[in-house]
């Protein structure tokens, strides 16, 4: 296989294939039958599901794979702007770009993180053009792991290796999949700041858990690092928890937004929430030789009776 994707579990595994316009894409398999899959196009994560096969990320049936533009929907990489504008540079270039295996990742920190996972390496490094239009030389290696529990973590790392500093926004953009947005709650963000995008970024404060009955488009400041997304209809909760991530966006284009968005079928933000992890409000600055890292879990746990055990000391419930 070639691939420095590690197997900690012989039934663990990693597999390489093409979709339908033949983009390179590595499919991670734990021994409980969960699966993630992940694109050489923008290293976005485009499928990931439970031990019963089912999909927990949304993805537009309207969606085109056609590099550079990507599909909307699964876990796209939102590097080195994320801004809510409408040009699709506004949301960085990592995400259209060929990312590559990288196969000899320089060891993580956080290395215990991957004991008993199947993951992949990624590597994207600027062309030429890109540094046209971003003319800052750097390396952003990513790692997709998938847990034995069918959780899955996204870690990043970018290094600086310009002769100068640079500053960049960072997003993991992760369209969830709900039974449906009316019926979903977001627990843990309750008394943080957050920047209203409906109202020319306007601070106010959360005052409680939210809920959703029209669009939604905020950034919540210096966030908790675990927040749950709880789904009653479908008794599911997804924990997640960040770090390196200080900003959390939450995002659904409700169905006016919808409607003028060619890419998404007219109804489907029904079932579909962004939350990501990110980091926005103050920039990562980086000097020559220095590396920042974000790192991203996201785990399912099929009830909706956990949310109470909110604070760090959540123990995992599965
Ligand atoms: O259409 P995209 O570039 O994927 O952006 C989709 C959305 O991303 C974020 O959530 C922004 O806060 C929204 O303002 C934007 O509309």
């Amino acid at each position: 296989m070639g691939h420095s994707a590690a197997v900690w579990d012989s039934q663990a595994a990693v597999e390489t294939v093409k979709d339908l316009n033949g983009i390179e894409q590595v499919v991670l398999r734990n021994p409980q039958g969960a699966s993630v899959t992940v694109s050489m196009l923008g290293a976005r994560v485009t499928s990931w599901r439970n031990s019963h096969g089912e999909e927990l990320l949304f993805t537009s049936s309207k969606g085109t794979v056609k590099a550079p533009k990507a599909m909307r929907g699964g876990i796209p990489i939102c590097f080195p702007q994320f801004d809510n504008c409408a040009s699709p540079e506004q949301q960085g270039f990592a995400r259209n770009k060929m990312w590559r295996i990288d196969e000899n990742p320089p060891p993580l920190k956080q290395r215990n993180d991957c004991l008993g996972k199947s993951f992949v390496d990624l590597l994207l490094k600027p062309s030429g053009d890109d540094l046209k239009c971003w003319p800052h030389s750097f390396e952003f290696r990513l790692r997709v792991c998938l847990a034995a529990n069918g959780a899955i973590t996204l870690i990043s790392r970018v290094r600086n290796v310009n002769g100068k500093p640079f500053s960049f926004i960072f997003a993991y953009h992760a369209y969830l999949s709900v039974s449906d947005i009316s019926e979903v709650r977001i627990e843990g963000l309750e008394t943080s700041d957050y920047l209203d995008n409906l109202c020319k970024k306007e601070r106010f404060t959360e005052q409680d858990a939210i809920t959703f009955e029209s669009e939604v488009d905020r950034v919540y400041l210096s966030s908790p690092n675990v927040i749950a997304v709880l789904d009653h209809e479908k008794k599911r909760t997804f924990v997640i928890r960040k770090e390196g991530l200080p900003d959390v966006v939450v995002w659904n284009p409700w169905d006016k937004k919808c409607k003028g968005m060619a890419d998404v079928g007219d109804g489907e933000y029904k079932q579909m929430l962004c939350v990501d992890g990110a980091a926005m409000e103050k920039p990562i600055t980086l000097k020559p030789g220095e590396e920042w890292t974000g790192q991203m879990e996201i785990s399912v746990v099929e009830s909706t009776l956990c949310a109470e055990h909110l604070d760090l000391e959540v123990p995992r419930c599965w």
